[in-house]
């Protein structure tokens, strides 16, 4: 008889997001996301980071101060580093699994690459002019999108 606690595959794609957040060096907010197909197969992965093939030291994780002393001109955010390493695979009517709900850069670049889905888990950020924009182009563009109510409260991993 099969198992019965096997988890959804939003669960699944929702936790591989959250692995992938965990590579992040961000101090303090962490995100991954997960493009799957209409298949459910992934295509990419990313997560939020600074520019490849460059030292992470040369560049600053502070919040606040001179914009060029802050991480926020530096940053890749998660949602463009998963569309940038599908290396130009066709991601039409794929959906995006994030944790946090994309800024309106990268709903400018989900929509461009033909995502049609956004499953996203917190929107800490929707009182922000950059969330507010993001909603309205998501709307304008028929983009989907779905806050998940996960089934379970964590996943668990172990090395073993
Ligand atoms: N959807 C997102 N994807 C992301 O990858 N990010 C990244 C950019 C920064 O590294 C961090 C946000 O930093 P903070 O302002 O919460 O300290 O998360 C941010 C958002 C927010 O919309
Ligand atoms: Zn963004």
């Amino acid at each position: 008889m099969k198992r019965n606690d096997y988890i959804s595959w939003d669960d699944y794609f929702m936790g591989i997001s959250l692995l992938s957040g965990m590579r992040s060096k961000d101090p303090s907010t962490q995100v991954g996301a997960c493009i799957v197909d209409k298949n459910n197969r992934i295509v990419s992965i990313g997560y939020n980071g600074f520019i490849n093939g460059c030292s992470d030291e040369d560049f600053p994780w502070t919040r606040d101060g001179e914009f060029l002393e802050t991480k926020y001109p530096y940053v890749v955010h998660a949602e463009q580093n998963a569309i940038l390493n599908a290396r130009g695979k066709s991601l039409e009517g794929c959906s995006i699994y994030v944790n946090l709900f994309p800024c309106h850069d990268c709903a400018r670049n989900i929509i461009q690459s033909g995502i049609k889905k956004v499953y996203y888990l917190v929107d800490k950020y929707a009182d922000t002019d950059s969330i507010k924009a993001s909603k309205y182009m998501f709307n304008k563009a028929n983009v989907e999108l779905i806050q998940l109510k996960p089934s379970m409260d964590k996943i668990e991993i172990e090395f073993k």
